[in-house]
């Protein structure tokens, strides 16, 4: 139980990770760092190592197999790759029928109807995408739930997300496949930016050391202005870009090159594998 008799999930008897790979480590550590005891968590993951790693990282149990892990859980959280969510969802079902557990799923691009079929019976669930800096309590995690899931259910599941970052429900389960395409993929495209800057910086002489140093502090640095600043990209890059300096002859070549067109060519292609891969889930 959480010590703040006021937190959403004060009333979460236990909360059961279905896998326990890279995501769910993730948000794991971030409800356990953001005060949830070890004690209502469980896990289940087929993997020896990454099992007891989790256990021992943050004192949770930790089973080997998804039905002993999901017995009497409040809330199950579904955090397996897509390709193998309906075997776990189909072998847990005559247990979730007897339980009613909140589902939440971290898969991308299986939609809430495929996990109601695949679970048998219905359920409060609620359809999320976090992304990778959940690691470090940064992520973004967009969510949608289905009617069943009320008020207390909607909390609990935002509680559990926003553990590791900040949170927004989205209207329609269509607009997931965007949430995938921006923030899901989104950390990849910030990181190819990164090694494309460090790549430029040493072609015009800096070390590799130094480039990346410097690369990545910038980075940093403009990503905490724009969340501290509350100010709009576009003002802050404004700021930067003196008349005819610098700043304004590298704009210039991003808008020749097509940086626009290209970063929206990029959403889009991830827009469309995200439905592809729902479609291809049933
Ligand atoms: N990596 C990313 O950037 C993001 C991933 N996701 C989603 O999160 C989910 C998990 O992704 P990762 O953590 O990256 O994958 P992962 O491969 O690190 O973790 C999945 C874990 O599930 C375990 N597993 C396999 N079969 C199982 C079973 N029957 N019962 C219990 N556990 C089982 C595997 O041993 C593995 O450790 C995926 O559905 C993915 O779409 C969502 C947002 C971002
Ligand atoms: O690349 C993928 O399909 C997953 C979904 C979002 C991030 N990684």
């Amino acid at each position: 139980m959480p010590s703040n008799p006021e937190s959403p999930l004060s009333g979460s008897r236990r909360i059961v990770f279905v896998g326990g790979g890279n995501m769910a480590r993730s948000l794991i550590g971030a409800l356990v760092r953001g005060g949830t005891e070890a004690a209502s968590i469980a896990v289940a993951e087929p993997n020896a190592a990454l099992r007891e790693a989790l256990a021992n990282d943050f004192g949770v149990t930790a089973h080997e197999r998804a039905d002993t892990a999901a017995a009497n859980a409040d809330v199950l959280v579904l955090a397996v790759k897509p390709q193998v969510l309906k075997d776990v969802c189909r072998s847990l079902a005559p247990l979730v029928a007897d339980t009613r557990p909140l589902v939440i799923s971290i898969a991308a691009g299986v939609r809430i109807a495929q996990l109601r079929e695949w679970l048998g019976v219905e359920l409060p669930i609620v359809r999320s995408m976090p992304n990778t800096p959940a690691l470090i309590g940064a992520g973004a995690t967009g969510l949608i739930a289905n009617a069943t899931a009320d008020a207390t259910r909607r909390a609990q599941a935002e509680a559990i997300l926003a553990a590791a970052g900040r949170t927004a429900w989205i209207e329609r389960e269509e607009l997931m496949d965007a949430v995938t395409a921006l923030s899901g993929s989104g950390p990849a495209y910030f990181f190819l930016l990164v090694e494309a800057l460090e790549d430029a910086a040493v072609a015009q002489g800096l070390s590799r050391e130094t480039a990346r140093a410097l690369a990545t502090q910038t980075c940093l640095g403009a990503g905490r202005m724009l969340v501290e600043s509350g100010e709009a990209p576009s003002i802050l890059r404004e700021r930067v870009t003196s008349p005819n300096g610098t700043t304004a002859a590298a704009l210039d070549a991003f808008a020749a090159g097509g940086l626009r067109e290209l970063v929206a060519n990029a959403v889009a292609a991830a827009t469309a594998r995200g439905r592809e891969l729902s479609a291809s889930q049933s």
